[in-house]
């Protein structure tokens, strides 16, 4: 049996997913078809899968699945993009949105120039935890833990253009510290307000941006003391702006959203 699926290819700083509105094309297994759709020479071409639902909690649910089929609680960038789809699409002229994922329900804020949505700010929440690990050994520095719902291990380096990340991404990703495996930031100072981030990705690898990522390198860069409270992550796709509300203690994350193209698949079940 087959069946048409319609999906939309966006990205938030780069970071790319396929977006199915599973309100009208519902996916029976979302992690088999991430892995499949999401291979660049075989399938559509993605960092992984987003699925737009309903919600009784919420304006709209979201779904993120990795290029490996794993299912993550959150993803920054991708929930930008969900707030421009629901918006330009018709499913919403809200300009304030709830979002229901796996790490509770996010805020969306769209700045909306005419018709189209240029960029949105989502209140992440609060980073869930954090811890230091002093490494030794094979691995000569510093790094930070930070829960943003999904996991992360940020560390400082003076010069990012040193770090061979196709190496060490998967060795830190894959760490027995990490039972569930982890995100890897690799950072570096700019300035008090301007960091220069790549990562490596759980489940997906080297992607151009991590909005969850730039969260958890915002607030580690804080609380090193190596920067403010709001800061500019420069990643390899694009910017974000985080803000660590001190009132709230809510992360803002602000950035871009943008549609690439529209398509059709048939799904084989
Ligand atoms: N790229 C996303 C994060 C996607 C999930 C992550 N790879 C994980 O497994 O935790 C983002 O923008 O936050």
């Amino acid at each position: 049996m087959t069946t048409k699926i319609k999906f939309t290819k966006m990205h938030g700083a780069g970071n790319d997913y396929i977006y199915v509105d599973t309100s009208q094309y519902p996916i029976a297994d979302p992690a088999k078809k991430a892995i499949e759709w999401s291979k660049f020479h075989t399938g559509i071409g993605s960092d992984g899968l987003i699925l737009i639902g309903v919600s009784d909690k919420a304006d709209f649910s979201m779904r993120i699945f990795n290029a490996d089929g794993s299912e993550a609680m959150m993803c920054g960038n991708g929930s930008r993009c969900v707030g421009k789809y629901v918006y330009e699409y018709g499913l919403t002229d809200k300009t304030e949105i709830t979002l229901d994922t796996r790490s509770g329900i996010k805020i969306l804020k769209l700045h909306v120039e005419g018709k189209t949505v240029s960029a949105v700010t989502v209140d992440m929440g609060s980073p869930l935890e954090t811890e230091e690990i002093q490494w030794g050994g094979k691995y000569p520095f510093r790094s930070t833990k930070v829960s943003m719902g999904n996991p992360h291990l940020v560390t400082f380096v003076e010069d990012i253009t040193q770090i061979n990340l196709p190496e060490i991404g998967p060795e830190l990703e894959n760490h027995p510290l990490f039972p569930d495996r982890t995100n890897v930031e690799f950072a570096q100072i700019v300035s008090k307000d301007t960091i220069r981030m790549r990562v490596w990705e759980r489940g997906s690898g080297i992607t151009q941006a991590c909005g969850t990522g730039a969260c958890a390198t915002a607030v580690a860069a804080f609380i090193n003391g190596l920067t403010g409270r709001k800061s500019d992550v420069i990643m390899d796709g694009g910017t974000v702006t985080i803000e660590w509300d001190e009132i709230s203690g809510h992360i803002l994350m602000t950035g871009p959203a943008t549609k690439v193209f529209d398509g059709e698949i048939e799904d084989k079940y």
